[in-house]
C-alpha cells in the first residue's frame, strides 16, 4: 500500500510515496522557472508545473514494484493565483507570492472598514490572491471576465487530476479574501472590492476526498482511475503536518525558496502588532502564526546565477571567508518583504564594497545577507524570545556549514527533520486520511519522523554577528 503526496513548490515540485507506517518509500523531485518580464513581477507556467509533476509522479513510481497507491495529497505554494476556464485551462501564466504588481490596488484594501479589516486577521501583502485578483479586474479586464476559477496553485493541479473545482481553509485564509475568525470565504470583502464570488472554489477541509483520479490523469501518471484525492493544504500548513509538528511551544524554521517561522496555535488569534501571519492548519481544530521571508533561497539563487556560482562554491565561501565578510554587506530585498520588516519596500543591494574584496566575498555576503533578513523575521514573530530551539525543514536546509552560519546568526540550536520533504509528506498523511488509512492528523503523529541536533550557535561568533546584526538594521 502507498500514499502519494504532491508539493508544489515555487521551484520544484516533490513527490513522496509513503506506506502505512509513514515510511517513505520513493521521492523525486522536478524543477521549473519562476519567471519575471517586468519589475516586480513573478510568474510561473502552470504548463510546466503540470509536465513536472507527471515525471517526478512517474519517476516516484517507476522503482516501486506491487504498491497500489490508495490515496493522493497534494500540498502547494500559497497566496498566488491560477485563472482558469470553466475546463480548467489555465488562462494567463500564474502569479506568484513574490510578485509585486499588486501594490498599486492595495489602496482598495486600505479603504475597508476597519471591522472587514479585523476578519482578515492579516498584513495587506501584494503578493496575495485579493490584491492579485483586484489588479487583475483593473488592467487585464478580458482576461478577468473570461476567468471561471481563481486557483490557488495545488488547488489547479488538483483540478487536473480529478476535474473538481475545491479550495481547502489552509491555502483559502492566505488570500486576503477569507475570515479567520468565521473559518469561511469572507463575503463583505469579496462584495467590497467587487470581485466576483464565484470565481473562488467551494471549501472542503484538507483531508476531505475533493475528488478521485479521472482516466486521462491516471493515464498521464500511469495510475489505475478512481484513487480518492484529498483536498490537501499550504505548504507552511502541510510541512507541519508532514514533520509531526502538533505542539504549540515549538517554533518550526522551514528554509526554500521563501523561509518562515511558524508556531501553531489552538485560537484564531491576530498579532496585534500587524506584523506576522495567522493561517488555518491543516490538522482539525489549529491556526498557525508565522513570520515569513520573501527573500530567502530566493536570494540565494539569484546571486548564485548572477555571479555563475554552484551551490557548492557559494557554501563553500563560509570556510574561506570570515564572518562580517571583511565590511561588505548584502541586503537581500530583490523582492519586497513581508510586514515584519521595518520597510517593507526596501530594495537589493551590495553595501561597503572595496578594491580587496573578491568574488567569495560576494556569496559569503549574500549568504550573511540573507540570515540577517530570517532574523528580522524571527525576531517579530511575538513570544519567540525566549525559545532557544528551533526545528529546521526544506530545501534549503540540508547544507551543515550553512545550518551553523544560520544557528549562529539566530541565536538558536538548529534541529533537522529527517525527511526528504516535509510538505509532500503532509500532503500524502492527508492522502492517507481521505483514503481512510488513518481516523484524522492526530492518528498519524506516532510515526512523526525524528529530528537531529545539526548547530549549535558558537558564542564567539555569535557575539560577532549579535554586533553586526544591530547595524544591519
Ligand atoms: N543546495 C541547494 N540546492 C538547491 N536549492 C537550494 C540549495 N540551498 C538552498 N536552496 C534554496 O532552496 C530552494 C529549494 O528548497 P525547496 O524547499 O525545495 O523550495 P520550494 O518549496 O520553494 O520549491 C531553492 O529555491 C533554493 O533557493
Ligand atoms: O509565502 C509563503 C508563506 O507565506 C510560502 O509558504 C510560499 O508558499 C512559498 O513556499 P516555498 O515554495 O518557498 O516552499
Amino acid at each position: 500500500m502507498g500514499l502519494l503526496g504532491i508539493d508544489l513548490g515555487t521551484s520544484s515540485v516533490k513527490v513522496v510515496v509513503i506506506d502505512e507506517l509513514g515510511h517513505t518509500l520513493s521521492s523525486s523531485k522536478g524543477e521549473y522557472s519562476v519567471i519575471s518580464e517586468q519589475p516586480g513581477w513573478a510568474e510561473s507556467n502552470p504548463n510546466e508545473w503540470w509536465e513536472a509533476t507527471i515525471t517526478a509522479v512517474r519517476n516516484a513510481l517507476a522503482i516501486l514494484e506491487g504498491v497500489k497507491i490508495e490515496g493522493i495529497g497534494l500540498s502547494g505554494q500559497m497566496h498566488g493565483v491560477v485563472l482558469a476556464n470553466s475546463a480548467g485551462e489555465f488562462i494567463r501564466p500564474a502569479i506568484l507570492w513574490a510578485d509585486n504588481r499588486a501594490e498599486s490596488v492595495l489602496e482598495q484594501y486600505r479603504n475597508l472598514p476597519q471591522a472587514t479589516l479585523n476578519r482578515l486577521a492579516n498584513p495587506l501583502v501584494p503578493g496575495m490572491a485579493g490584491p492579485i485578483l483586484c489588479w487583475l479586474a483593473k488592467y487585464e479586464q478580458d482576461i478577468y471576465n473570461a476567468a471561471r476559477w481563481a486557483f490557488q496553485p495545488k488547488d489547479w493541479i488538483r483540478f487536473c487530476l480529478t476535474g473538481v473545482a475545491a479550495a481547502d481553509p489552509s491555502d483559502a485564509s492566505a488570500t486576503l479574501l477569507y475570515d479567520l475568525i468565521a473559518d469561511e470565504w469572507l463575503d463583505d470583502v469579496i462584495t467590497e472590492l467587487e470581485l466576483d464570488p464565484q470565481l473562488l472554489p467551494p471549501l472542503l477541509p484538507s483531508q476531505a476526498i475533493a475528488g478521485t483520479l479521472t482516466k486521462q490523469a491516471a493515464e498521464v501518471l500511469g495510475l489505475p482511475t478512481g484513487i480518492p484525492v484529498a483536498t490537501g493544504a499550504a505548504d507552511t500548513a502541510a510541512a507541519a503536518l508532514g514533520t509531526g509538528l502538533f505542539d504549540t511551544e515549538v517554533v518550526q524554521f522551514t528554509m526554500g525558496t521563501g523561509a518562515q517561522f511558524l508556531q501553531l496555535c489552538n485560537k484564531p488569534l491576530p498579532d496585534s502588532s500587524g506584523r506576522t501571519h495567522l493561517y488555518r492548519a491543516a490538522t482539525e481544530a489549529s491556526w498557525y502564526n508565522m513570520a515569513a521571508v520573501q527573500n530567502g533561497g530566493l536570494a540565494l539563487d539569484w546571486v548564485r546565477r548572477v555571479l555563475n556560482a554552484s551551490w557548492d562554491e557559494l557554501y563553500s565561501s563560509i570556510e574561506t571567508i570570515s564572518p562580517g565578510s571583511d565590511g561588505l554587506s548584502f541586503l537581500p530585498y530583490l523582492t519586497r518583504e513581508r510586514s515584519h520588516h521595518p520597510n517593507p519596500a526596501s530594495t537589493g543591494a551590495f553595501l561597503g564594497m572595496r578594491i580587496d574584496h573578491r568574488r567569495e566575498h560576494f556569496l559569503h555576503a549574500a549568504l550573511e545577507g540573507v540570515a540577517f533578513g530570517i532574523r528580522v523575521a524571527l525576531e517579530a514573530l511575538s513570544g519567540t524570545e525566549s525559545i532557544t530551539t528551533l526545528r529546521m525543514a526544506g530545501g534549503g536546509s540540508v547544507e551543515p556549514k550553512w545550518r551553523q552560519m544560520l544557528a549562529n546568526i539566530l541565536g538558536r540550536e538548529l534541529w533537522i527533520v529527517d525527511t526528504p520533504s516535509a510538505s509532500a509528506q503532509g500532503a500524502a498523511i492527508l492522502g492517507g486520511i481521505a483514503a481512510g488509512i488513518w481516523a484524522n492528523t492526530a492518528a498519524t503523529l506516532h510515526f512523526a519522523p525524528s529530528t537531529q541536533l545539526a548547530a549549535i550557535p558558537d558564542p564567539s561568533q555569535k557575539q560577532l554577528y549579535d554586533e553586526i546584526f544591530a547595524k544591519y538594521l
